[in-house]
């Protein structure tokens, strides 16, 4: 996606932000245009907090002089933009792709309602072709594969698991000091399902799949920003 399509959909989200509002930031680099318009608006006047999902999008909002603030303060928010992997058509979302899916998660379900900023390539017709991030605690990661090798088999995954970042240097490391390892589907047909055998394996800290939390998409093409709405 170039980074022209990018900007015109998070200027696109720009457009839902009232004064006053609390908002979460997203990560990777389609969010980055998001909080870079943003900070523009806040130097011209527009007053709202923000609670940023990453390190990465706390510095850069802090070197925008945007308010932040966190969720032990203000406990719920009114709006999350964010990027995504990959999205359908009922907006269920992959995300992860930059490891920020826990604090991601935490701050989408925290807020009112949530806007996915994207390119057309993102949308899919069945989730899974993007590789879904499962972040995963370092104790008993052996036996946290090895189920988790149990649920792809049932889901008819078309590849493997790996451990992200880990060929010959050290494993990616989450924000919240966790691993990640990527899931290769090629489809998956039952996220609801897959969602809740993911989460019950107790070495599972979150995992990428965003059902039922985006409202809103701006999904930006070269002839123009289309909007999504969930329809159910
Ligand atoms: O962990 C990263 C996030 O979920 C991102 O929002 C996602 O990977 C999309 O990133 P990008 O806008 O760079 O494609």
């Amino acid at each position: 996606m170039s980074d022209t399509l990018k900007r015109e959909a998070a200027a696109k989200a720009l457009e839902d932000v009232r004064p006053g509002m609390r908002l979460g930031l997203g990560t990777g680099s389609t969010a980055w245009h998001f909080v870079d318009l943003l900070g523009a608006r806040v130097r011209e006047g527009l007053e709202v907090i923000c609670v940023p999902t990453s390190e990465a999008t706390d510095r850069q909002a802090r070197d925008l002089s945007i308010p932040i603030s966190d969720l032990d303060t203000l406990g719920a928010l009114d709006l999350t933009v964010d990027g995504a992997d990959e999205l359908d058509s009922a907006l269920n979302l992959i995300k992860g792709g930059g490891g920020a899916l826990l604090r991601e998660k935490i701050v989408a379900a925290a807020s009112a309602s949530m806007i996915v900023i994207a390119d057309s390539s993102k949308v899919v017709e069945t989730l899974g072709r993007f590789p879904l991030p499962i972040e995963v605690n370092r104790f008993g990661l052996g036996a946290t594969r090895h189920a988790l090798d149990g649920v792809l088999k049932k889901h008819g995954a078309e590849g493997e698991i790996r451990l992200r970042g880990a060929d010959g240097r050290e494993p990616f490391l989450t924000d919240g000091g966790h691993l990640i390892l990527d899931a290769f589907f090629g489809r998956i047909s039952q996220p609801e399902a897959l969602s809740r055998e993911l989460l019950d394996i107790p070495g599972v800290v979150q995992h990428g799949l965003f059902l039922g939390m985006c409202s809103k998409a701006y999904v930006a093409a070269p002839d123009g920003v289309r909007t999504l709405l969930k329809t159910n």
